[in-house]
């Protein structure tokens, strides 16, 4: 008996011993297979990328730099321009712009492209959109690699709101025609304008919209939303984020394209009932973004006007509307 159980002792010793070593064996050789299955990134070994620490405690405190639906808002000094260029740039992006120059505003064309040839989305592929009932005043810029430029040509108004709010319709249509298939995000512009300093990948987003410079300040029963209920445009006095400026739309092209689309939809509504929102397209852009919030939000170092004196919150005006006689330019006043 006493025999017996010593053995029985021994071979479970064995069994155990025995699971123990292929455990060790099957463990070892699974260890091995998982540190060869990490990829060592010889890139990343060979090509360290050097930048400043962020910190968690150290940064902006004199502006607000995320709205309540944490969106950021792009400020000097809350980004890094090295790192973003860094992670946007492999992703070899097309950034679409489309600018509009009818009439008499083909003359602000010139310093608009050749301000953002130094200064706008450097290093990416741009297709720069010029819409126009001049075509043959459009100034040829010399364009460095990557970037690329065409004209449309489109009807002249003697409505200079009809100009501006026909954008919403054109953008939509040119974005179903060709931009769509030739781009990953878009920024629509204002032509009356000049870039005097950086704006890069930082302001890539889903759905982009900017801060009016001439509002930032005020609440939002001042902000000159559309306030006739009778308007598809129409926002309550007690509604409202930020007032947005409308030299400045951006985003995924399919963001943007639904964006124009209802705009264009709305501003046709109200002119069948013989309504015109108080700042045309401007207006239905900001009930648009009440709605639909946008997923970044730029600040106003990206739409200033040199009319303006810089207040001490903008470090740096990337973009700026230069000061033009309005009775010069525009068809009607
Ligand atoms: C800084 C800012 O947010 N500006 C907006 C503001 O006034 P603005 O005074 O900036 O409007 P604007 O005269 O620049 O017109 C807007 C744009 O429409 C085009 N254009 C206009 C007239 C013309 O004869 N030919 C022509 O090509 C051009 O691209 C111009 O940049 O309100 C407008 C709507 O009422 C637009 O929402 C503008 O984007
Ligand atoms: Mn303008």
């Amino acid at each position: 008996m006493r025999f017996s159980s010593n053995v029985k002792l021994y071979v479970l010793l064995l069994v155990v011993g025995i699971f123990l070593l292929l455990g060790y064996v099957y463990f070892s050789f699974f260890s091995e297979r998982l540190n060869r299955d990490i990829p060592v990134d010889e890139y990343q070994k060979n090509n360290r990328l050097l930048y400043k620490q962020p910190s968690v405690l150290v940064g902006r405190t004199d502006v607000v730099t995320v709205t309540p639906w944490l969106a950021s808002i792009i400020w000097e000094g809350t980004f890094d321009p090295v790192l973003v260029d860094n992670i946007y740039k492999p992703m070899n992006l097309t950034i679409a712009t489309t600018v509009f120059a009818v009439g008499k505003y083909v003359s602000f064309l010139r310093d608009f492209l050749e301000t953002a040839e130094k200064h706008f989305m450097v290093g990416f592929n741009v297709r720069y959109y010029v819409f126009t009932d001049r075509p043959h005043d459009v100034p040829s810029v010399n364009l460095t690699q990557g970037r690329h430029l065409s004209v449309i040509q489109v009807p002249g108004s003697n409505r200079w709101q009809e100009i501006s709010a026909r954008r919403m319709e054109i953008i939509q249509t040119t974005i179903e025609s060709q931009i769509s298939r030739e781009a990953d995000y878009i920024f629509c512009l204002d032509v009356d304008s000049k870039f005097h300093a950086r704006w890069g990948a930082e302001s890539l987003g889903r759905l982009v919209a900017v801060i009016h410079p001439g509002y930032y300040e005020q609440t939002r029963g001042s902000f000159p939303y559309e306030r006739r209920p009778a308007s598809m445009a129409y926002i309550p006095m007690d509604e409202g984020d930020y007032y947005y400026g409308g030299a400045m739309i951006g985003g995924f092209v399919e963001d943007v394209y639904t964006l124009t689309k209802v705009c264009r939809h709305r501003f046709e509504v109200d002119a069948g009932n013989s309504i015109e929102a108080a700042w045309q397209e401007e207006s239905h852009l900001n009930r648009y973004l009440l709605y639909n919030k946008p997923s970044k939000v730029l600040s106003p170092e990206y739409l200033w006007q040199d009319f303006k004196a810089k207040t001490k919150e903008v470090k740096v005006i990337r973009f700026s509307g230069v000061i033009k006689n309005y009775a010069e330019v525009r068809p009607n006043v």
